[in-house]
């Protein structure tokens, strides 16, 4: 899209657009859209049916002929209303009921699926907003669309109705379009700014009660109660103006679509009379006409005062029809990927420039970085906060593409840009840790066999074993059927963080990336998860951001980045012979008092 990427930069749907989806969502429900399609014309069939048999049985009586014959199609007629008219509810709201299902699954699923750069420019907001009140509000209206089509027929069949009584019956009936619209053009305006209000006083006085019940204590410490209480009234008065405002507008809108019923109605009356007198249609005639105007009220009714909501409901279609449309991340390149190592893969990285506003102008938040990153050796990185160590771990990681510059696999297969993998093809080389570990809701295997589904116990077990979890795994109630994530048994960061390590030893990827993995827990909770990350690291290619000095100490390399560059680039001790800005941080680390490990350690990884 072109225009200036905003919080809310995720598109919206044009409303042609979302009609054609809805419709082919219905479609995708053959059956059920055929039977509400049959019940509704059916039951609105009857609706228009019955009035006319009406109007027929006044010029049978009035010629003297015989009525049992009317009677009984009158009878059948209403009965088969009465039934389809209960069965076009019913089939109307299952139909209705798939369809919103259907575009949930799409736009949660779409969402899932979205790729991190879409996400970071629209705002986890706004995606959040649109798979929870935007597929509510279109869901809980389901209901009323349902109403609003059978409505929609009716009215259509009445004015077939009308035409084959006497067109200008029909003619008569439309005096009451304009009034209507005359109404509806007063009242909608209003109607909305007339609710936002009621609502947020409404909001305001609960708030206020909230905060008496709440502070119950203060206020009687201070003999508050008379104050408070007044409080309470003044905010009690504004709700019950608002709602009075509301309803007094409503009342008038309602007697405005009176108005326009009385005017139909008495032009209708009229022109039946003059077409009477003049011998053109039949006293039955007008009277049918009569009652099918009157049968009309409902439907029209319910058309005029669902508009509001029904312009709310295509609001949220348009968004979340927006979320569906999003373009497919576009699948690898078959080339490329019969070249991608699967094995032994190292990590060159060249000019890699990236900045998150894409305005011509803006300053990068990591310019012209190289790396090399042989197979099965790591590199840690580590400089000052913002520095850019995570954004160059993302990219690394095929989390979003950079603003400039590659990323390239190498191996015994070949070498290949990352960005011509696509997202499952990344996932298979690289794993990655980020700063937050989530544990899902759901037991501890479930969890941990996301990574790899249906993964024997011995490989979880050996998985927990590799990053030291096992003890407090088997000292769990239940050990691996234990529930854990929000809501059930809680756990650490650094636990969660261990659980993502394990997945990742699951996993098996020949690449990883961490990214903080010890941030989270206390000195000594870092240490042993600092152990878990190098358990993790040995025999892999690995870039590991690293916060505590001596979690790069024990790597092969070191870069030290500062504002979004790589300033220095060595082992340890050759960073520390170069007495730079590593040196300088390595002597702050040391005289903090930091049980920083021997380097010599760094030989044996
Ligand atoms: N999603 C984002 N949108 C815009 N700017 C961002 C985003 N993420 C990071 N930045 C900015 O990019 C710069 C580099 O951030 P980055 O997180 O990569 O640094 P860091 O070295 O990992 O810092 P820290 O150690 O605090 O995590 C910072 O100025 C940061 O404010």
């Amino acid at each position: 899209m072109s225009h200036d990427p905003g919080p809310t930069a995720l598109p919206v749907a044009p409303g042609r657009r979302s009609a054609t989806v809805l419709w082919r969502t219905a479609a995708a429900h053959p059956a059920d859209l055929a039977r509400a399609l049959a019940t509704t014309l059916l039951s609105s069939a009857g609706t228009v049916a019955l009035p006319l048999l009406l109007g027929r049985a006044v010029d049978v009586v009035r010629d003297g002929e015989p009525l049992t014959p009317l009677v009984v199609q009158l009878s059948v007629v209403a009965l088969l209303t009465a039934v389809t008219t209960a069965l076009a509810r019913r089939d109307a709201e299952r139909l209705g009921a798939a369809v919103a299902a259907d575009l949930r699954e799409r736009v949660v699923d779409r969402s899932l699926r979205m790729s991190p750069r879409v996400l970071e420019r629209a705002g986890s907001g706004d995606v959040a907003s649109r798979v929870t009140e935007d597929v509510e509000l279109f869901t809980a209206s389901v209901q009323l669309m349902a109403n609003v089509l059978t409505a929609l027929v009716t009215v259509v069949l009445s004015a077939v109705g009308f035409l084959s009584l006497d067109w200008r019956l029909a003619l008569a009936f439309c005096v009451v379009f304009p009034v209507y619209a005359g109404s509806l053009r007063w009242y909608l305006p209003k109607a909305g700014p007339l609710y936002a209000t009621e609502r947020s006083v409404a909001a305001a006085r609960s708030q206020v009660v909230l905060q008496s019940l709440h502070g119950a204590s203060t206020v009687h410490a201070y003999g508050m109660a008379d104050l408070q209480g007044d409080r309470v009234e003044v905010a009690s008065e504004r709700t019950v103006g608002a709602s009075r405002a509301a309803l007094r507008t409503f009342a008038r809108f309602s007697m405005s679509m009176n108005g326009a019923e009385a005017a139909g109605l008495s032009a209708l009356l009229l022109t039946g009379f003059w077409l009477v007198r003049g011998d053109v249609v039949t006293v039955g005639a007008v009277t049918a006409a009569a009652l099918l105007f009157h049968r009309l009220f409902g439907p029209l009714g319910t058309l005029l005062l669902s508009f509001d909501e029904v312009s709310r409901a295509a609001a949220a279609l348009n968004r979340l029809v927006g979320v569906v449309d999003l373009p497919a991340d576009p699948p690898a390149d078959p080339a490329a990927l019969a070249r991608a190592p699967r094995e032994r893969v190292g990590l060159v990285v060249r000019g890699l420039t990236h900045a998150y506003d894409e305005r011509p102008g803006a300053v990068p938040v990591l310019r012209d970085v190289d790396l090399d990153v042989r197979a099965g050796t790591s590199l840690a990185v580590v400089g000052e906060s913002g520095a850019g160590k995570t954004t160059l771990a993302a990219l690394v990681a095929g989390v979003f593409p950079a603003s400039a510059g590659t990323v390239t696999l190498t191996g015994p297969e070949g070498t290949v840009d990352l960005a011509a993998l696509d997202a499952e093809a990344v996932r298979e080389r690289i794993g990655v840790i980020a700063q937050e570990s989530h544990v899902f809701t759901g037991t501890l295997r479930e969890d941990l066999t996301l990574a790899r589904p249906g993964a024997s116990d011995e490989k979880v077990h050996a998985a927990l074993a590799v990053v030291g979890a096992e003890d407090w795994v088997a000292a769990l109630p239940a050990g691996l059927e234990t529930r854990v994530g929000p809501g059930e048994l809680p756990l650490s960061p650094a636990r969660a963080q261990q659980l993502a390590l394990a997945r990742l030893v699951l996993r098996d990827p020949p690449v990883v990336v961490l990214d903080e993995a010890t941030a989270e827990a206390g000195s000594a909770g870092a240490r042993d998860l600092e152990e878990a990350a190098l358990a993790v690291v040995r025999g892999r290619t690995a870039l590991v951001v690293a916060h505590r000095l001596s979690q790069a100490a024990v790597c092969d390399r070191i870069a030290v980045m500062a504002a979004g560059r790589v300033e220095e680039i060595g082992t340890h001790d050759e960073l520390l012979a170069l007495g730079g800005r590593y040196a300088r941080l390595w002597e702050t680390w040391a005289r903090s008092g930091q049980p920083a490990q021997a380097p010599a350690t760094a030989a044996d990884t």
